[in-house]
């Protein structure tokens, strides 16, 4: 399935925050989301996930209008994951990772046997299986995002929207999650801050500043000197490694 936005606005205390952004993700492909703090990446993604409507503007899920399907209808098809999840109750990782089947089965059924095969297939996906009888709470920050990936990875998504995945994560398993991303069937958009990452693992890259899309297309096109130096305020050299754009910062600008 594919994610379509329209001239989509939202905005909070008078302030605008997402200005009129299109974007168009193709079924199955990965889109990168950059821009600096603050330029409305978290916003957007939550517009696309239906977790706030926006004041104007269409955004579509597949064939759908995402304001014409109920909650559950969408959660069946799309998963996030934000940057801070808080609980009030104290889970396993097991109990975590199976919040993704809610929307498959009725909410007072317990687990199926199919539930629980997708509960343990999507741990060993992320790694996470030697922790799901831990408690939730114990968890590091990184054991903690490869989790919320899993529960994600639960609800079989067909869209998956992620904030910053990498947050927290060392080196290896930011490119395992990235990777595992690549891979995946899902037509997926996540925000991201690491411009060389972004380049080596998106299809495309939509480059946000001040709430508006400022660059888009393939990450080559995108990610130029002048559009660094425009977004970032930062002096960068732009190499090709490896068929992608490799960005060397060399200072920032006054
Ligand atoms: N509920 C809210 N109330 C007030 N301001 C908000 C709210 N949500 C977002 N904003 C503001 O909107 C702007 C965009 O925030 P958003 O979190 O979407 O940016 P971001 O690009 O994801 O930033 P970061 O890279 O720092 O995570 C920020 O200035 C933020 O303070």
């Amino acid at each position: 399935m594919s994610i379509l936005a329209v001239d989509v606005r939202w905005g909070v205390r008078g302030k605008v925050v997402v200005d009129g952004v299109s974007l168009d993700v193709a079924p199955g492909s990965t889109v990168g989301l950059l821009g600096p703090n603050g330029s409305g990446k978290s916003s957007l993604l939550r517009l696309l996930a239906g977790l706030r409507p926006a004041s104007s503007g269409v955004v579509r899920l597949g064939d759908d209008d995402l304001a014409s399907l109920g909650r559950r209808q969408v959660a069946r098809r799309l998963a996030m994951v934000d940057q801070e999840v808080v609980t009030d109750t104290d889970p396993t990782v097991r109990d975590v990772v199976g919040l993704g089947r809610l929307p498959h089965r009725p909410s007072w059924a317990p687990l199926s046997a199919t539930d629980r095969a997708v509960v343990e297939a999507s741990a060993a996906t992320t790694r996470t299986g030697h922790l799901l009888e831990r408690p939730y709470s114990t968890l590091s920050g990184g054991e903690r995002q490869r989790v919320q990936i899993a529960r994600a990875l639960a609800q079989e998504p067909t869209e998956l929207l992620l904030d910053e995945p990498t947050n927290h994560l060392d080196v290896r398993h930011q490119l395992e999650l990235l990777e595992l991303v690549r891979a995946a069937s899902t037509t997926t958009v996540m925000a991201l801050h690491d411009l060389n990452l972004a380049a080596r693992y998106c299809d495309a890259l939509v480059v946000l500043a001040d709430g508006r899309v400022r660059a888009a297309g393939r990450p080559a096109d995108v990610l130029t000197t002048e559009l660094i130096a425009d977004v970032y305020g930062v002096d960068a050299q732009v190499q090709s490694v490896d068929g992608a754009p490799h960005v060397r910062f060399t200072g920032v600008l006054a």
